[in-house]
């Protein structure tokens, strides 16, 4: 059985991929959660220690950093969620506690770090590296050998040229597309992207 850490948007498509892999949902963890069920299934508000003391886990929390700190304070064994008609090459590398959602597609030797979203009909071209807690938003497209850091997120329809690399905790703006490296913590907009500030991160 496996407990879906979160309780909102997020954490529904989670479980409904989990659903469709025939794998047992014991339900959602959310302190801040507002109702006692979701989907069908319990929300609980007490600790993980408190269910079990080794549970199967996955975070279903949209924000980055929310994901690293949870990650952190959790001991279980956290699986991975990977939609059905995601097209994976066999030679990429998923780790453990990614969420590969509908249609997307992560093409020949690509790694993509623990504890990321790769949302909706988003494609990582050949080559590509992502860090940890990165979230790839609906629609992104990254072409071959694209580098991005820990916690970076890319946001819905942006494009990412070839070769390029995003610095850790950087986040792209909706529909970007990016010509330039991305130094560390920057947030970039528009056509070509141009920095418009940088994103105040406490990675602790
Ligand atoms: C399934 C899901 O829902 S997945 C979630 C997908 N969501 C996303 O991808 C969201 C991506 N987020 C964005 O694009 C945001 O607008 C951000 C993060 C880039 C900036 O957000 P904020 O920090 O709140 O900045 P803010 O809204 O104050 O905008 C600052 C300036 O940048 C401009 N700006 C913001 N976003 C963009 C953008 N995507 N493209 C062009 N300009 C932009 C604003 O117009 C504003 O300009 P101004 O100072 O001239 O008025």
């Amino acid at each position: 059985m496996i407990y879906i850490y979160g309780a909102g948007g997020h954490a529904k498509v989670v479980a409904e991929i989990l659903e469709l892999r025939g794998l047992a949902i014991a339900g959602f963890i959310d302190v801040n959660s507002k109702t006692d069920t979701l989907l069908g299934y319990p929300v609980y508000d007490e600790s993980l220690s408190l269910i079990g003391s080794s549970p199967q886990l996955i975070i279903g929390v949209g924000s980055n950093i929310i994901r690293k700190r949870i990650s952190e304070s959790l001991t279980g064994t956290f699986i991975s969620a990977i939609h059905p008609s995601a097209n994976i090459s066999t030679r990429s590398q998923i780790e453990t506690g990614t969420a590969v959602m509908p249609g997307a597609s992560i093409n020949s030797d690509v790694i993509v770090g623990r504890h990321c979203i790769i949302n909706t009909n988003c494609s990582i071209d050949h080559d590509c590296v992502l860090g940890a807690y990165v979230h790839v938003s609906p629609g992104v497209a990254l072409a071959g050998n694209v580098t991005v850091g820990n916690g970076v997120h890319i946001g819905i329809g942006s494009s990412i040229i070839q070769g390029i690399k995003i610095g850790k905790w950087a986040t792209i703006g909706a529909g970007a597309v990016i010509i330039k490296d991305v130094p560390d913590y920057a947030v970039v907009v528009g056509n070509p992207g141009k920095i418009i500030k940088y994103n105040k991160i406490d990675e602790q």
